[in-house]
């Protein structure tokens, strides 16, 4: 029997996910909204695009959570997404009914299943989930790191002229204004990008990976970023899917790693059939701790602020 992907909320980044995981074909996919008929719409656009493609993926979209039943994996996309001005951080009273809701229905029919959620503010709503679910950590994770740090890698190939696949890097904390790219930590091809790129370029990167998610929202104009946020959520799904034990930047319920306790922020994590399978601990130096401390202050007090 096929496995099963059930992707939460038909939007952008919802629904440009599925197209991708209907590629990849190690799966069956099903898609809810509670728009009526619009998930099923695009669900069969999807399918139809089978033939052409090569993949056998059944796509369902749908309004009933009874369809979703005994999902491998379920995605939480669904939820405002920010306008020009607002903060990501702007959104959690809405978006926190909202995931809150969608969960227990999750959990209803898909008791076993590993849950990724999306909806922002990232590291609240994994929050809510978490609470939600009754599930343990190893199930219910956030992305936002792989995002943050293909936008980082992205600025320095082009900065150098390389391959965005020479680039390595890792965006540690809170997806928000205050999450931290590692710059010390980035090479490209192995060589530390500070023997590449001056001190202030570095800097000016740093920055607008921290402004990435804005910057993409001003552009649009209406609604925010969804390309690279599904290709994002495919490398951690596929790390599971596939068991691949792949190590990425990823929102983790920390308890004690990094001396956090019992709140999201985004570490290096093993991911692999189980779900999260290891917390990597990296040695950070004063200036990265103290950034990252920010960081995680930041969270807590919007998690504060949801009163859970
Ligand atoms: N973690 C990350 O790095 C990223 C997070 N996001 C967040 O993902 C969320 C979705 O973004 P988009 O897809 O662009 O928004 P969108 O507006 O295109 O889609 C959201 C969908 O959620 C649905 N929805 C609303 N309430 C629902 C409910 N109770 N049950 C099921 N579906 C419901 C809406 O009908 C809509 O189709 C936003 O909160 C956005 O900020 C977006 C990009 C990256
Ligand atoms: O910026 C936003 O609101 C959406 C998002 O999280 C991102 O693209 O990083």
């Amino acid at each position: 029997m096929r496995r099963k992907i059930t992707v939460v909320g038909a939007g952008f980044v919802g629904s440009t996910l599925v197209q991708r995981l209907a590629e990849r074909d190690y799966a069956d996919v099903v898609m809810f909204d509670i728009v009526p008929n619009m998930p099923q719409g695009k669900a069969l656009d999807i399918l139809e695009s089978g033939p052409v493609l090569g993949f056998d993926t059944q796509v369902t979209g749908t309004n009933d959570y009874a369809d979703t039943v005994g999902s491998d994996i379920v995605v939480i996309t669904s939820g405002f997404p920010r306008k020009p001005g607002m903060t990501r951080d702007d959104l959690v009273k809405k978006n926190q009914e909202i995931v809150s809701q969608v969960t227990e229905q999750v959990v209803k029919y898909s008791p076993e299943c590993i849950i990724i959620v999306v909806t922002n503010p990232l590291d609240a709503m994994a929050q809510i989930a978490l609470k939600v679910s009754g599930f343990p950590r190893e199930r219910v994770l956030g992305m936002a790191g792989v995002l943050d740090t293909a936008r980082f890698r992205t600025f320095i190939a082009q900065e150098v002229g390389a391959s965005v696949r020479d680039v390595q890097a890792y965006v540690l904390g809170g997806h928000g204004d205050t999450m931290v790219p590692l710059a010390r930590m980035c090479t490209v091809a192995g060589v530390p990008i500070e023997q590449l790129i001056s001190p202030e370029r570095i800097e000016e990167i740093v920055q607008r990976t921290r402004d990435g998610g804005a910057e993409i929202v001003k552009l649009l104009g209406t609604g925010s970023a969804y390309f690279a946020p599904s290709a994002s959520v495919l490398q951690m799904i596929d790390s599971i899917m596939l068991d691949k034990k792949m190590i990425m930047p990823c929102a983790i319920s920390l308890q004690g790693e990094y001396g956090i306790h019992n709140l999201f922020v985004g570490v290096p994590a093993q991911l692999g059939a189980n779900g999260l399978e290891k917390v990597i601990e990296i040695e950070l130096d004063a200036h990265e701790r103290e950034q990252l401390n920010k960081s995680v202050d930041a969270v807590r007090e919007l998690v504060g602020v949801m009163g859970i």
